[in-house]
């Protein structure tokens, strides 16, 4: 344990590729030991991610009045969340260093979903960039494939039924965040971001040349992805981890930017429908005992207990923390 291995997936999105069982057992070894792996062979064009990066940098390059103006709020968690918006949930008062900008799964104003989970609706789109829809749902829909073709080759891995985890993706309620880091003194304390288990899925980044995340060993140490060009980092996050009743790794991981530059990220969570209850699909490993997840409470509850003022309580679900 303790290495990020790189992937060629481009055999997982044909079953009958020479390749795909052997493929299959590289992801499952990577997600049962550090829960972590770059990939390559997506078939991702590097264009959508030059795109998707220069849109990013578009968005954040506006006056800061506008991003306050612009910003997230209680009852609609899209849009921009300035520096310093938040405090890290742990207690410690310290803001992470990154600003942000929330997305999610695109739903139309008037799609029959809405009226059984008001979380689901369309983005705020940020009108001083006119081409950030087309250029970011042109990149999710591209992740969206990859995330499937990744979920039937854990289903595959697990044993589970053909389907049983896709299936759970029809109207999901992924999303993303768009960040940017400026650069931290070499004497500076605290993070980029503090390290942090990801409650959803499965998490695919597109990795800033300028570095700066890192991955928690078991052993207690740190160490960095070493993504390829053109290459994107995976991550099994909480709900992936309680499916398999704990086979699959959900892993602590940071962000620190010491580059010296600008650095731009936008991770995708993948994370199921309002309506699915998240529990062991296989027996748990011994000693993996945690209750059930109710994705759209779930949701809410993440959206609530971000605010400082709002505290989590007995029926907020057990994710993301880092005690086990
Ligand atoms: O910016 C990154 O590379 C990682 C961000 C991250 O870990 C997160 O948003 O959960
Ligand atoms: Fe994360």
């Amino acid at each position: 344990m303790g290495r990020i291995p790189t992937i060629d997936v481009a055999p997982l999105f044909d079953a009958s590729h020479r390749d795909y069982e052997q493929t299959v057992l590289r992801v499952m070894n990577a997600c049962t030991d550090i829960g972590f792996l770059s990939i390559t062979g997506t078939g991702i064009p590097d264009n959508a991610v030059r795109n998707m990066r220069a849109c990013v940098q578009a968005i954040f390059n506006v006056e800061e009045d506008t991003k306050w103006d612009q910003a997230i709020t209680r009852e609609n968690y899209r849009g921009f969340i300035p520096l310093g918006f938040f405090t890290p949930n742990d207690g410690s008062g310290k803001a992470d260093k990154y600003e942000g900008y929330k997305l999610h799964h695109e739903v139309a104003s008037d799609a029959p979903i809405r009226n059984d989970c008001t979380l689901y609706g369309p983005n705020v789109w940020p009108p001083q960039v006119p081409n950030a829809r087309g250029v970011i749902l042109d990149y999710w829909s591209q992740l969206d494939r990859v995330a499937d073709a990744l979920l039937r080759t854990l289903e595959t891995g697990l044993g589970l039924p053909a389907h049983q985890l896709r299936d759970a993706f029809r109207d999901p309620m992924t999303n993303m965040t768009l960040l940017h880091y400026p650069p931290q003194a070499a004497d500076e304390g605290g993070y980029g971001i503090h390290p942090h288990k990801d409650t959803d899925a499965l998490t695919i980044i597109a990795p800033d040349p300028v570095g700066g995340l890192e991955v928690q060993t078991r052993d207690g140490g740190w160490v960095r992805p070493d993504c390829p060009p053109g290459g994107f980092v995976v991550n099994i996050g909480d709900m992936l981890e309680l499916w398999s009743g704990g086979r699959l790794k959900s892993t602590p991981h940071r962000v620190v930017n010491r580059s010296g530059q600008e650095r731009y990220s936008f991770p995708y969570f993948a994370v199921p429908r309002h309506d699915v209850v998240v529990a062991p699909l296989i027996d748990p490993l011994p000693g993996f005992d945690r209750p059930a997840v109710h994705c759209g409470h779930w949701s809410a509850e993440i959206w609530r207990t971000n605010w400082p003022d709002e505290a989590a309580h007995d029926a907020t679900p057990e994710l993301g923390t880092l005690s086990d």
